[in-house]
């Protein structure tokens, strides 16, 4: 803004005395040529309020030319313009009022044009005069310019479909044809203000206001719409504009361009959707889903693993990771994160959540990391499976691949894994430990006789007994079978083993009362202690077994402690119970047959089957006790009644007389319920006669159990079998039972004859038991004939039949065929 001094001193204005006749045509001249536009104002007095007017008093030639206003003096500015710009009145307002000159640069766009000059109080009181020089052709080309760099700076922002124009006001003052062609809008349209009709109406009064915003505010204008097309269709745009500005900063139009973002809206809304659903899954998803920042901070959390834990989304968001994690988790956890932050693979952890009611949760947790675009650790996000199901299940197949399932006490596995942990312990502390082997004695006959759920309760009313009989250290497991072994903690004093083994025994020793049963059973036990019979549970279980082997054989119902000196026989059965096991498998077996002579026909009655263990330089004397003592009697003893059938069988094919074949049946085997049924069973399936069996039991089998006996031998000789007494007079018989027995013969054993047949002792005893036997009506028979001494002093006492290596040797089953063939059966030189 000019001050007065700024006034040209040659300016001709108050000065001017138009009076003067020289002067007036040198005014004249100088007025009328002079290149700048020159008026003389008058204000025009109004009404309070009234916008101010001014009258042209007096105008030169220039201002014509320039403003195009050839008719103006007389009349008022805003008769000549009534659009004329109200701060062009106000400057003229302020010059009349302050009486000091102003500046003028202005575009008039009632006029059209760029002035630049002076605005100045004339003397005449409310006049004013404005001099100016119209300097729009400067003025386009500055904006020009200014334009060009704007549409230069929007076009580089993007690809534009249409440019347009406004003026200041926002009113469209050009045309575009690129607006028309890519809205399909026409021009007249365009021209008439209705280029927002092309607006979606949904976002029409949203961006006509941050329009309105723009025009007040000159901000640049910058808004996402959607624009209708010329094909009809709507097109996501973006629309910019951009005010250009005068010097002074008042805007002279605003320049706006128009770009298609269908397709960035398009990713976009696929990103939103996507977002969407991610949002869906994270908070909808039936697993527990966590994301922390790096440090372990909860900033996510899903539904799920909010129930999982019993916490609210509110309360995990202000908790670490490590604050829900078990104690015993912890380490593995961290070390999972650790190796994520530094670039480690995706992680699965099996852990336990700490839950807010104090309980815990088993999970899976598949824990990723979070990166920044640059590959930076920005957190971790954890997949969270409650895994609580799989754990008990596998917690239930743990306990059971560890537990026996009938007793429920710790098996062979857990007692190997227990000891395998504890003896070292134990070492380290000089601590005795004993370890109890327990077997049942004569549990067999409890199945046998009452069945195996009998046996069943047997077996767990024991270890019940044995659980109550220990302290809580110890440890009572269940081998197998009727087999139990304990280990007792910290035993000090071994006397103290034995204390408890015998408390044991007697408690065992007590009867089991099964339904209306009442059972005795006994237990025999070998202990073993740790350190000094075994460092370690398998010699400490074997030494204990030989002991247990020991108290059996000391006669059951006993404790035995390992004794290396004992060990050595128990070692050798043991040794023959293994290769038994094996050759009962491998049916290693074969048998011998030595006839029976009846002494008075000389002939051969029956012949005896004797079993043979191939390649096994193991006497039966020697391995039917312990084949009796394992049970194994059982299979072998099937084993030989199938094969002295057969035999039976093969001989008659092969033209030979019905010989019967005595077998011997064990104790064990007699007392096994429905062996009279097995055995005629048997024989009909080979298709044999009753009589093609002789059945030898010994008088200890039918005195165990003489009603079990009695029943069992009825069943037989009514069907046809005939019974032989074995080993007569060594079982202290009474003879109040034996003569109640179905029995057919009498087997004098070679005890009684062997020693010295021509004692008058022998002579006597065996005298009387021959007499015996006759008394019943029982045939009587002599074994162990191994000289003609012997042959004679048995005639001699009037057995009836015998047998014994100077008869016939035992001979395999080929051989007697052939030696009965070739005549032998008839032992004519017997005398
Ligand atoms: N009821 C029942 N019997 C079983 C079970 N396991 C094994 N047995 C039987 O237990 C018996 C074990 O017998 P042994 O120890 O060999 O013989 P024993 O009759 O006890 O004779 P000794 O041990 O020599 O005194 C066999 O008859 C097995 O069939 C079981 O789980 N339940």
């Amino acid at each position: 803004m000019a001050a007065d001094e700024d006034r040209p001193a040659a300016f001709p204005g108050a000065d001017i005395q138009p009076s003067l006749p020289n002067s007036e045509s040198k005014y004249e001249l100088l007025f009328e040529k002079m290149e700048q536009g020159f008026c003389l104002l008058e204000r025009l007095p109004g009404v309070s309020g009234e916008p101010s007017n001014y009258r042209y008093v007096e105008v030169n030639r220039a201002f014509k030319r320039e403003t195009g206003l050839h008719d103006a003096v007389g009349k008022s500015i805003r008769e000549v313009a009534p659009n004329v710009e109200a701060h062009l009145l106000d400057s003229f307002d302020k010059v009349e009022a302050n009486q000091r000159s102003e500046r003028l640069e202005a575009y008039v766009a009632s006029l059209g044009i760029w002035v630049e000059g002076t605005v100045f109080p004339a003397h005449a009181p409310g006049q004013i005069a404005v001099l100016f020089s119209n300097v729009s052709a400067r003025k386009r080309a500055e904006l020009a310019l200014r334009e060009s760099e704007t549409r230069q700076r929007t076009l580089l922002e993007g690809h534009a479909q249409a440019f347009w124009e406004t003026d200041s006001q926002g009113r469209v003052i050009d045309d575009s044809p690129s607006w028309r062609a890519w809205t399909g809008q026409t021009h007249e349209a365009w021209i008439a203000q209705k280029w927002h009709l092309a607006i979606h109406p949904a976002d029409r009064t949203r961006v006509l206001q941050a329009w309105q915003v723009a025009l007040a505010t000159k901000a640049t204008f910058n808004a996402e719409l959607r624009l209708r097309r010329a094909d009809d269709t709507w097109c996501w745009t973006n629309v910019r504009a951009a005010p250009v500005l005068d010097s002074d900063g008042s805007v002279l139009k605003w320049v706006g361009m128009t770009v298609d973002i269908s397709q960035q809206k398009h990713v976009e809304e696929n990103l939103r959707r996507s977002e969407e659903r991610l949002h869906k899954i994270f908070s909808q998803a039936s697993t527990g889903m966590v994301e922390t920042d790096v440090n372990g901070q909860m900033t996510m959390v899903n539904r799920k693993f909010c129930e999982m834990l019993g916490y609210t989304e509110g309360e995990l968001l202000a908790m670490n990771v490590t604050d829900v994690t078990a104690a015993e988790s912890l380490p593995s956890t961290i070390a999972a994160v650790q190796a994520l932050a530094c670039g480690g693979p995706d992680a699965v952890l099996e852990k336990r959540y700490l839950r807010k009611d104090g309980g815990y949760m088993w999970a899976q947790s598949s824990v990723s990391a979070l990166r920044g675009p640059d590959g930076q650790f920005q957190g971790l996000v954890a997949i969270v499976v409650d895994i609580g199901e799989r754990k008990q299940a596998q917690e239930r197949l743990r306990h059971a691949s560890l537990h026996d399932p009938l007793t429920g006490l710790p098996n062979r596995t857990m007692l190997f894994e227990y000891a395998g942990y504890q003896l070292p312990h134990n070492r380290r502390h000089h601590r005795r430990t004993a370890l109890l082997f327990l077997d049942l004695d004569r549990f067999k006959p409890v199945n046998d006789s009452h069945g195996h759920e009998v046996g069943d309760a047997v077996l767990q009313e024991a270890a019940r007994r044995l659980m109550a009989s220990v302290r809580e250290e110890d440890m009572v497991a269940r081998l197998g079978g009727d087999e139990f072994v304990i280990l007792l903690q910290d035993t000090g004093d071994p006397q103290y083993a034995a204390e408890v083994a015998w408390h044991i025994a007697s408690r065992i020793a007590e009867p089991f009362h099964v339904g209306e049963l009442a059972l005795s059973v006994s237990t025999s036990i070998g202990i073993s202690i740790f350190p000094q019979d075994g460092d370690d549970i398998d010699t400490l279980l074997s030494h204990a077994d030989m002991a247990m082997y020991q108290a059996k054989q000391n006669g059951r119902n006993n404790v035995q402690f390992f004794c290396p000196s004992h060990a050595v026989v128990a070692q050798a059965q043991m040794a023959i119970e293994r290769k038994l096991k094996d050759a009962v498998r491998g049916n290693a077996f074969h048998l011998h047959y030595q006839p029976i002579f009846e002494l008075g026909s000389r002939r051969v009655v029956s012949v005896e089957a004797l079993l043979r263990w191939n390649a096994a330089d193991i006497g039966p004397d020697r391995f039917i006790p312990v084949a009796e003592s394992t049970g194994m009697i059982n299979s072998i003893g099937k084993w030989l009644l199938r094969e002295a059938a057969r035999q039976s069988r093969s001989w008659r094919e092969a033209g030979l007389p019905p010989v019967p074949i005595s077998v011997n049946v064990s104790v064990i085997e007699f007392r096994e319920q429905g062996f009279a049924r097995r055995l005629l069973g048997m024989l009909a399936e080979e298709g044999l006669k009753p009589d093609a069996i002789q059945v030898e039991v010994t008088e200890t089998a039918i005195m165990e159990n003489i009603d079990h006996a009695a029943a069992v031998l009825f069943e037989l000789k009514q069907a046809g079998v005939k019974i032989l007494l074995d080993d007569f007079g060594t079982g202290y018989s009474s003879l109040a039972y034996l003569v109640k027995l179905p029995l057919n013969k009498l087997k004098i054993d070679k005890t009684f004859i062997l020693p010295s047949p021509h004692s008058s002792a022998s002579q006597a005893v065996t005298n009387a038991m021959v007499a015996l036997g006759r008394a019943l009506g029982l045939e009587v028979v002599a074994e162990g004939v191994e000289s003609e001494g012997l042959l004679d002093f048995v005639q001699g006492q009037g057995c009836h039949q015998a047998q014994g290596f100077h008869l016939a040797p035992p001979m395999s089953g080929a051989a007697f065929c052939e030696w009965y063939l070739d005549g032998h059966a008839r032992q004519a030189d017997l005398h």
